[in-house]
């Protein structure tokens, strides 16, 4: 049996790519490469095209013998969400709704969502449960919101078991350097903060000064990749394991301002890394940090590089590398 695995072939999907491999998992990706590189995937099957396409959806679950569905194709920026609306209700709520309606036709039950922090909107409590109320405040979160719904709908009606894991701040790349993050336009403060670092920007932009945190910046929870991708062959094996679904966390349960992960990225890269105290950026909470207990309960699942050290090294030594990322390849 196979998993296969949407969007594959972008930042979070090939480090999970890489780590279900690993586990010794049979693996299968559908990506469009809109936003992915077909170089960071190797060693399984690959299928270029759209989760949006149902006759190739057809051909992939008739093809392979397809256990699970690991989905991460998806837009993801919070910013161009509140532009293009429309744009990411087709991408992410039809598309995963397309997806979904072939994994029942071919009855294929198991699903594990990228899903995101971005459901809960502005926090009431700090670390937060996945309990908290979900005030998206965009309509990327919206649109995650949605998916979780109707993946929660789907279990009541069809049988369809859901893991949806709520992603914090993803950062970090594989320890071993092959493969990391290459966003084209990057939106995301670490990969930015280490182009400064790469000479490739001027300076930092800090969006906003004046939050209610201690230095004034934005608090995150930042998660290392692998990390990642490790829980998701735990979420996997849960539901091989259990008959339900779940909505878990996946943070360090740690927050850092943008202050200071501009100053550990100093240390780390030895570079200076000018920064520019600019304007808030629309839609952006003051703190977001993640309660994990219930992804270590269920899942068994444990951080192994919590360190944020650790996150911006590894991902400096992708920069570093690979300058203009998998066009370096
Ligand atoms: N990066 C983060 O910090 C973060 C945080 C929370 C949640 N997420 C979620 O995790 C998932 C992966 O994020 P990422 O940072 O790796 O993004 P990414 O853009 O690097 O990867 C998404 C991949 O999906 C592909 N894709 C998009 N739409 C598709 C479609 N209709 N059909 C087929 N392929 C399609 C893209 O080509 C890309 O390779 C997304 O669902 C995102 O919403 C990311
Ligand atoms: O050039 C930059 C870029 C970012 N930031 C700040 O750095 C923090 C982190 O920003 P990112 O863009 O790296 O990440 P977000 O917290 O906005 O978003 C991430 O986490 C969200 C959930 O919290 C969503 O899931 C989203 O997909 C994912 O990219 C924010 O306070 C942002 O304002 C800057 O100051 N300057």
């Amino acid at each position: 049996m196979a998993i296969l695995v949407t969007g594959g072939a972008g930042y979070i999907g090939s480090h999970t790519v890489a780590e279900l491999l690993q586990q010794g998992e049979t693996v299968v990706v559908l990506d469009s490469l809109q936003k992915g590189h077909r170089q960071a995937v190797a060693g399984c099957t690959f299928y270029q095209g759209n989760i949006l396409d149902e006759e190739l959806l057809h051909k992939i679950f008739t093809g392979h013998g397809i256990e699970a569905v690991v989905h991460f194709a998806a837009e993801s920026q919070v910013g161009e969400s509140v532009q293009i609306p429309l744009h990411y209700y087709q991408n992410n709520v039809v598309g995963t709704y397309t997806l979904v309606k072939s994994m029942i036709g071919h009855d294929v039950k198991k699903i594990v969502f990228s899903s995101t922090a971005a459901t809960y909107g502005e926090p009431k409590q700090i670390p937060i449960p996945e309990s908290s109320d979900t005030n998206p405040t965009s309509p990327y979160g919206e649109t995650k919101l949605a998916i979780e719904k109707m993946l929660r709908w789907c279990d009541q009606a069809y049988g369809l078991k859901s893991v949806c894991l709520r992603y914090f701040n993803a950062a970090g790349a594989h320890p071993d350097g092959h493969i990391g993050e290459d966003h084209t336009p990057e939106s995301h403060l670490i990969p930015i903060i280490l182009q400064v670092a790469l000479g490739q920007r001027e300076a930092i932009q800090i969006f906003g000064d004046d939050y209610p945190t201690a230095d004034g910046t934005c608090i995150r929870d930042y998660i290392h990749v692998m990390d990642l991708a490790n829980a998701h062959f735990l979420a996997i094996e849960y539901l091989r394991q259990n008959e339900s679904s779940s909505i878990c966390n996946l943070g360090n349960g740690k927050g850092f301002s943008v202050k200071e992960v501009i100053e550990k990225a100093r240390m780390i890269t030895g570079h200076p890394i000018p920064a520019v105290v600019s304007p808030r950026r629309a839609g952006d909470p003051a703190v977001l940090v993640a309660s994990s207990k219930q992804a270590q309960n269920e899942l068994g699942w444990k951080p192994q590089y919590g360190q944020l050290e650790t996150i911006l090294a590894h991902a400096w030594n992708w920069h570093r590398n690979h300058p203009r990322g998998y066009d370096d390849k």
